[in-house]
């Protein structure tokens, strides 16, 4: 790590905004070492259960405060590999036309990895994550656990883009002679997930850049009310950053951070699901997840709502848009005119339509809970399992405890291993890494079921209240 902060040094990241008088340069360049680009603002601190290595704030911070600056020569991009490598350029050239902008950054970066130490990006490349949890990382195993076919569906589809984007760049990597290593479909699937979660947008390539040092700041969700947004009108939001005019990407203190707090980035608005797809985690909190539910097609076709607006919210509330197809669902046909501007202005039709649409909820939120293989408590313990069985140093005693043998049998199976933790012995990398991701599987498929459970909770308090004023009238 500290050779990556001098390496970047050298190329100009930097914490501390350029001086604004000649004068104060003395002082400047006193607070900061030149071995390293950060320690002004930010350090680089472990968070182990918030996102691992990251950075954090090396003195109070104010809100909208410059935090980090990268200039262009540190981005690295498609244009600027093709730039520095004639080679490069020439064969990616003759491929550009088939070929999407993910899809070339994916091949410069495999290219830089190629070059092993002669690359310029090589203090850059060393410090980059050797695996990572997004989805299209999940074998079959994990992607069953899962359970919810949408979100299978998800997976599969994720995985088979991405095979076939590597399919289709594979005659280029050949004309540029990688290592059969490289050509791997495991090695695309690293550099995909390596651009899938480290980019940063920039206008002029829409694959984003790799930005060295801002890369490593961690991901809160944006409307987090930790952003102190709430009664910032919108004109003055401040953004976590950009590319600017000034040749630099610049990134900004969202909220004010005590010393030693963890500085975070709102990477965008993603479902669990999608972080998950991206990113390779999922927040235990997500403000912008969104559970959907099967619908039949005159539900979804009622209004003109848009498909992914027919949702549950985190705290079991439908989405506006669900109550109001619901309402106009539960409406007989020749009075769905009639009501409309009563539907789109969000306000309930009558005690028994609201009564109705709340019974259909409890009901289809319970059918699906009931089709679903495990319930909410069996995933619950199994989590506290899959967690301990990571750090076990006598696994044969707790898998005995857990009462999961039958499961760990069947994953033991899959991966074709006897369990031998008899001398004590840590289990493989590649178990440890098919555990982890299993357990996002099981976190996501639990925080899932645990929002329909809260989804029949509100629906029944509802029913209970709505029929005590039926009575009343
Ligand atoms: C841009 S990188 C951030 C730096 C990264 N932690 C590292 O060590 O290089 C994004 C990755 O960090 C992890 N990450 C970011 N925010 C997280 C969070 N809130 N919870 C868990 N993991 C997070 C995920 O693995 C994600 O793909």
């Amino acid at each position: 790590m500290e050779a990556l902060l001098r390496w970047a040094a050298e190329l100009g990241v930097s914490d501390s905004p350029p001086p604004p008088f000649p004068s104060s340069a003395s002082a400047d360049a006193s607070s900061s070492s030149p071995s390293s680009c950060i320690g002004r603002s930010l350090v680089v601190a472990d968070f182990p259960n918030a996102g691992g290595r990251s950075l954090a704030a090396a003195r109070d911070l104010r809100r909208g405060e410059l935090v980090l600056r990268v200039p262009r020569a540190a981005l690295l991009t498609s244009d600027r590999v093709v730039a520095d490598d004639p080679r490069v350029a020439a064969f990616v050239s003759a491929h550009r036309h088939h070929l999407s902008a993910v899809q070339i950054l994916i091949v410069c970066l495999l290219a830089e990895v190629e070059k092993g130490r002669n690359s310029v990006w090589y203090t850059y490349l060393s410090q980059l994550p050797s695996y990572y949890t997004v989805l299209a990382t999940f074998n079959d195993f994990e992607v069953e656990a899962l359970q919810v076919d949408d979100a299978i569906w998800v997976a599969q589809k994720a995985t088979s883009a991405i095979k076939s984007d590597w399919e289709d760049a594979t005659p280029l990597m050949k004309e540029l002679d990688f290592k059969p290593k490289l050509l791997m479909f495991k090695s695309w699937i690293w550099a995909f997930a390596t651009v899938s979660s480290r980019t940063l947008h920039i206008e002029w390539d829409e694959a984003g850049c790799l930005c060295p040092v801002g890369d490593l700041f961690n991901y809160a969700a944006p409307d987090d009310t930790s952003f102190e947004e709430d009664d910032i009108p919108e004109a003055e939001r401040l953004t976590d950053g950009g590319y600017e005019d000034s040749n630099a990407y610049c990134l900004y203190a969202r909220k004010n951070y005590k010393k030693g707090e963890q500085v975070l980035l709102g990477y965008g608005t993603y479902t669990n699901l999608e972080l998950l797809e991206h990113y390779g985690f999922l927040l235990s909190e997500n403000p912008n997840e969104k559970t959907f539910i099967q619908l039949d097609v005159d539900i979804c076709s009622i209004g003109t709502w848009p498909r992914d607006s027919l949702y549950i919210h985190p705290n079991g509330l439908p989405s506006f848009a669900l109550l109001c197809a619901l309402r106009l669902w539960a409406t007989p046909v020749n009075r769905r005119k009639a009501v409309s501007h009563q539907i789109y202005s969000g306000s309930m039709l009558s005690t028994e339509n609201e009564m109705e649409i709340m019974k259909w909820l409890i009901s289809k939120c319970e059918g699906t809970l009931q089709q679903l293989p495990t319930p909410v408590e069996f995933d619950e313990s199994l989590l506290v399992f899959l967690h301990k069985i990571q750090n076990s140093t006598n696994c044969r005693t707790d898998l005995k405890q857990s009462g999961f043998e039958q499961e760990f049998a069947v994953f033991l199976r899959f991966h074709r291993l006897e369990l031998d933790c008899s001398d004590n012995s840590q289990f493989p990398v590649r178990i440890l890494r098919s555990l982890e991701r299993w357990e996002l599987a099981v976190q996501w498929r639990c925080n899932y079921k645990k929002t329909l459970k809260k989804c029949i909770s509100y629906c029944e308090s509802l029913v209970h209240e709505l029929s005590l004023q039926l009575n009343k009238q």
